[in-house]
């Protein structure tokens, strides 16, 4: 099955968006209540950002991790050797933001987790009772007052024919979240690995919204919904020389919420971010 493309305002938009979550990891809704042009708006000031010299005084802090992180210390995916071609700033509400762009990155972040905690309701109505059971509590109430959910606003610089052979925009890896919301980026380049191997380019019209799940639903259901691969190519010939900007808010809950008999979100975490080399 390829990743769906769902009426968020469709009658059985529900069923059909958990449907291709569960068969392809991902799902993409239109019509949905993000306005294209706060996105667009939030492209634009943060391409300014990026392209200052401001936010080498936002450098990461690698106990709280917000902040800005420089393409020298950009993550390797897990199981890569390459660093990705990418430099990011991560957003928490108690974290550093520019002055002269937090309300709006802040606006966004509010609206954007509102809508994630329906698709979680979604999520859970459409939950196998067997699964659900296993649900520690509502998904939708993990991420309530949640400190943990991220927003990474991402620049892949204009490739310039330097950069180190094999190195990609994003090396193929999963999110670590429950769930990730996703405007489509100003420039293509997001595959995502179907179940027979191959890569598919995830439909990204500008004004699509994606969502997909994170290692830490895959843990909360038991495998059931999949955590799925995806990456982000470089781009060829002309579209080289863009800048591509694109905005993941990665749902985190609360530190002690209970995951799996194995994890909390916490020990899931920390255990991640070891391994990505940044903490
Ligand atoms: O830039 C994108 O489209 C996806 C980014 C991504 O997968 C990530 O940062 O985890
Ligand atoms: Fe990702």
């Amino acid at each position: 099955m390829q990743v769906q493309v769902v009426d968020y305002q469709s009658p059985n938009a529900p069923e059909q968006f958990v449907k291709s979550l569960r068969e392809t990891g991902f799902g993409v809704l239109t019509n949905h209540p993000i306005k294209q042009e706060i996105v667009e708006s939030i492209y634009t000031n943060w391409y300014n950002f990026f392209m200052s010299d401001e936010k080498e005084s936002f450098a990461y802090d690698p106990k709280t991790q917000d902040g800005y992180f420089a393409p020298e210390i950009s993550e390797t995916a897990k199981g890569h050797t390459k660093k990705d071609i990418k430099e990011y700033y991560h957003v928490y509400p108690w974290g550093r933001i520019p002055q002269s762009l937090k309300d709006e990155i802040m606006a966004y972040y509010q609206l954007a987790s509102d809508l994630a905690a329906e698709l979680l309701d979604w999520v859970e109505k459409y939950s196998p009772t067997d699964v659900a059971a296993k649900y520690s509590e509502a998904l939708s109430n993990m991420i309530k007052d949640t400190p943990n959910t991220l927003l990474r606003v991402l620049h892949y610089p204009p490739l310039n024919g330097d950069e180190e052979p094999g190195a990609i925009r994003a090396a193929a890896h999963e999110d670590i979240n429950l769930l990730t919301i996703l405007p489509a980026a100003n420039e293509p380049g997001l595959q995502v690995k179907l179940k027979d191997g191959t890569w598919s380019d995830v439909p990204c019209d500008f004004g699509n919204l994606i969502i997909n799940i994170g290692d830490m639903l895959q843990e909360a259901s038991s495998g059931y919904f999949p955590s799925t691969s995806h990456r982000v190519i470089n781009p060829t010939g002309k579209a080289s020389s863009k800048s591509r900007i694109s905005l993941p808010l990665f749902l985190h809950p609360r530190d002690e919420v209970i995951l799996s008999e194995r994890h909390t979100q916490r020990s899931y975490l920390d255990e991640r971010l070891k391994e990505l080399g940044v903490m």
